[in-house]
């Protein structure tokens, strides 16, 4: 027998990482599905996009800033049942290069947080094994290129 049927909604984060190796996360706005919850920047990949260039776009439309792809680092990815019935698969990309300033531009509040504090933040159940993993890479480690 056929297994059923599931869809899959295909969503690029990214955890932006500063000199200090402060990660950015941000708040998910009232009215929106997981509101008040702190997440990854990015967005929906949509039909016809790579994940990457989905990225590039939501963090232009979100952030007014601008990544170049090869800036995006693969690092690790969730696959996590969404309560509509869908399968969220995430990869997330870790970026330390970008032009701008990260200027939240759809009222979402934004906060800078060192990768062992990310706990203190409720995120998605989804977003929880991708915390863990930063914490364990970035903690402690000051980035320099
Ligand atoms: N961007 C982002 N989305 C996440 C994270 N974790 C997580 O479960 N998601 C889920 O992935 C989906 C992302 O969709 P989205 O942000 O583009 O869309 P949305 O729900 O805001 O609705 P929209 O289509 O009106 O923009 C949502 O279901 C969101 O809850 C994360 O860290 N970052």
């Amino acid at each position: 027998m056929l297994a059923p049927r599931t869809d899959i909604l295909l969503v690029s984060a990214c955890a932006l990482l500063d000199t200090d190796g402060r990660v950015l996360i941000a708040k998910r706005p009232q009215g929106k599905a997981l509101a008040g919850l702190w997440e990854f920047p990015g967005g929906k990949v949509e039909a016809g996009e790579t994940p990457e260039a989905a990225l590039v776009r939501e963090l232009r439309e979100e952030l007014g800033i601008e990544p170049c792809e090869r800036c995006l680092q693969p690092f690790a990815f969730a696959s996590h049942p969404l309560e509509d019935g869908r399968h969220l698969l995430m990869p997330l990309y870790v970026c330390r290069k970008w032009d701008g300033f990260p200027d939240p531009r759809e009222g979402q509040d934004i906060a800078w947080v060192a990768a062992n504090e990310l706990s203190n933040y409720p995120m998605p159940e989804a977003d929880k094994p991708l915390a863990a993993e930063l914490r364990d890479r970035w903690t402690g480690t000051r980035v320099i290129d």
